[in-house]
């Protein structure tokens, strides 16, 4: 699990770190790791041209060294300076002593001709969009040649909730240092800060346990452990889906079928789409009847184009009321919106899916800080939120927030979302905690897109076909070997 660190954190373990450590060394620590992977990106430095772009404050320090340190090496270097007065001192020295020019924000700055531009220009003490002079440089970094690579954070995100109110740094890579900060992976910042690279500068034994986290392949294995000798087919948990309509089978076909290709134990459905459903797939248990007709379970999904009449309705009520973990999406998410308190009164688990719109009809709107909205809707409803977007977020009503990692654009299409509450579902039906379920839900899900996309456009359906192949892949490391 990565642990994703807020600002004030950082701060916090800093401070302890620079009383124990000779002064600059932090620094150091920052700019050997961040030249290191500047030389890995340029490929070799000897002839490089590299553009610094560098504030007044630690970052553009930072940013100093590591373009002295890519000087000693060879490169050509120039250093802009947008707040000449306030350049970090020793930084900006050992940058002119390794030969590096330095030149102010009107001046010649490299940009059009870079192969690398490090975007020094504020790090986690910066407050709202860039400066005109900075936003100007930026946007010539990012139409520019150069590889572009932001020190921290990229300027002008909001490093613990990756808003973005104006101009910003458009990175290709951010280097980032101590701890990874949500900002870079959630929200419009994940788009500014590309591939992530942290470094370690040791704060790690003294930063508090981190409130929100991002999971890897290896966290979601844990998730899907074959099935032992000693299972059967109910041990392994038994999902209930209540999803499409006659007129709509669709949403009951890609959820059972998702759910079916996760954990193929046993997928029971309750529902009006049942003669498509079982024509879809013999392998499940469907009757046409309510969810109480459907035989025991552990966990159900309900929603995915159910519609939101009254029989929908008194559905919805009827697998609110038992005992069992719920996935609650789609169709059902408009109905429980308009009755909060059926999710407010249960005590078993209960896991909300919105989309934005979706969200909204709670009574807020998402706004920039996503994974705050999402922990604000699931103290109020006392249950889990998983808010579905580029970088799907989710919080439960402690505040434990996870934010995913996985994914490709190519999802944006009709029906994956009854493809993840499927996949949601059967993962819930093993009993584990539902708001790290969830996320492994998320993050299956995505790999699973990925998977899908690799040979070209996706529809929903080639994700359910390729989540057997996705499971393996997560389980061990094909994914990984494969680049996915
Ligand atoms: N504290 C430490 O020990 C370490 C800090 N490090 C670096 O230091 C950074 C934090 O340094 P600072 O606290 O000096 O803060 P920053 O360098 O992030 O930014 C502060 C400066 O930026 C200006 N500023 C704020 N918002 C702006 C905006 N929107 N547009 C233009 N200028 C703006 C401020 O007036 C101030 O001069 C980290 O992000 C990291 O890069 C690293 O060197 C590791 C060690
Ligand atoms: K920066």
């Amino acid at each position: 699990m990565i642990g994703l660190s807020t600002v004030a954190e950082v701060r916090a373990a800093e401070d302890v770190l620079l009383a124990r450590t000779r002064e600059g060394a932090l620094m150091q620590r920052a700019a050997t790791g961040l030249a290191t992977v500047c030389l890995r990106l340029l490929g070799r430095a000897p002839g490089a041209r590299v553009t610094v772009l560098a504030g007044g404050g630690n970052n553009g320090g930072d940013a100093l060294f590591a373009g002295a340190r890519l000087a000693a090496r060879g490169a050509r270097v120039t250093a802009v300076l947008l707040a000449p007065d306030r350049a970090h001192p020793a930084g900006l020295a050992a940058l002119r002593r390794a030969g590096g020019r330095v030149t102010g924000p009107d001046g010649p700055d490299g940009l059009d001709r870079a192969d690398l531009v490090l975007d020094g220009i504020v790090g986690i003490g910066g407050r709202g969009g860039l400066r005109p002079d900075a936003a100007r440089l930026a946007d010539r970094a990012a139409t520019g040649p150069g590889t572009t690579v932001a020190v921290d954070v990229p300027s002008g995100v909001d490093a613990d909730t990756g808003a973005v109110e104006g101009a910003a740094f458009a990175a290709v890579h951010t280097v980032t240092f101590g701890a990874v900060k949500p900002g870079l992976v959630v929200g419009e910042g994940r788009g500014y800060a590309g591939t992530v690279h942290l470094v370690d500068i040791g704060l790690g034994p003294h930063l508090a346990p981190a409130r929100a986290h991002q999971l890897t392949d290896d966290d979601v294995a844990a998730h899907l452990q074959p099935p032992g000798d000693v299972d059967d087919k109910y041990s392994r948990g038994v999902v209930g889906i209540v999803a499409g309509s006659a007129t709509y089978p669709g949403a009951g076909v890609l959820c059972t079928g998702a759910a079916l290709r996760t954990r193929p134990g046993l997928v029971r459905y309750a529902g009006t789409a049942a003669e498509g459903v079982r024509a879809a797939w013999p392998e499940a248990i469907v009757t046409a009847g309510r969810p109480g007709d459907a035989g025991r379970v552990q966990a159900w999904v309900v929603g995915p184009g159910t519609g939101t009449d009254d029989d929908a309705r008194s559905v919805l009520a009827e697998v609110l009321a038992t005992d069992l973990p719920v996935v609650v999406d789609a169709d059902a998410l408009t109905m429980a919106a308009r009755e909060p308190d059926l999710v407010r009164r249960r005590a078993a688990p209960t896991v909300l899916t919105p989309h934005d719109r979706e969200f909204e009809r709670f009574g807020v709107a998402v706004g920039a800080d996503r994974v705050g909205s999402a922990r604000r809707l699931a103290a109020d409803l006392g249950a889990v939120v998983l808010l579905k977007g580029s970088a799907t977020v989710v919080a439960d009503p402690g505040g434990t927030a996870f934010v995913n990692g996985t994914g490709t654009p190519e999802m944006a299409t009709a029906g994956t979302g009854d493809v993840l509450s499927g996949i949601l579902g059967a993962l819930l039906a093993t009993g584990t905690p539902a708001a790290e379920t969830a996320a492994a839900a998320a993050h299956l899900h995505g790999r699973a897109g990925q998977v899908a996309a690799e040979t070209g456009p996706l529809v929903a359906g080639d994700m359910v076909r390729r989540l057997s192949e996705t499971v393996g892949r997560v389980r061990g490391t094909g994914l990984r070997d494969s680049g996915v």
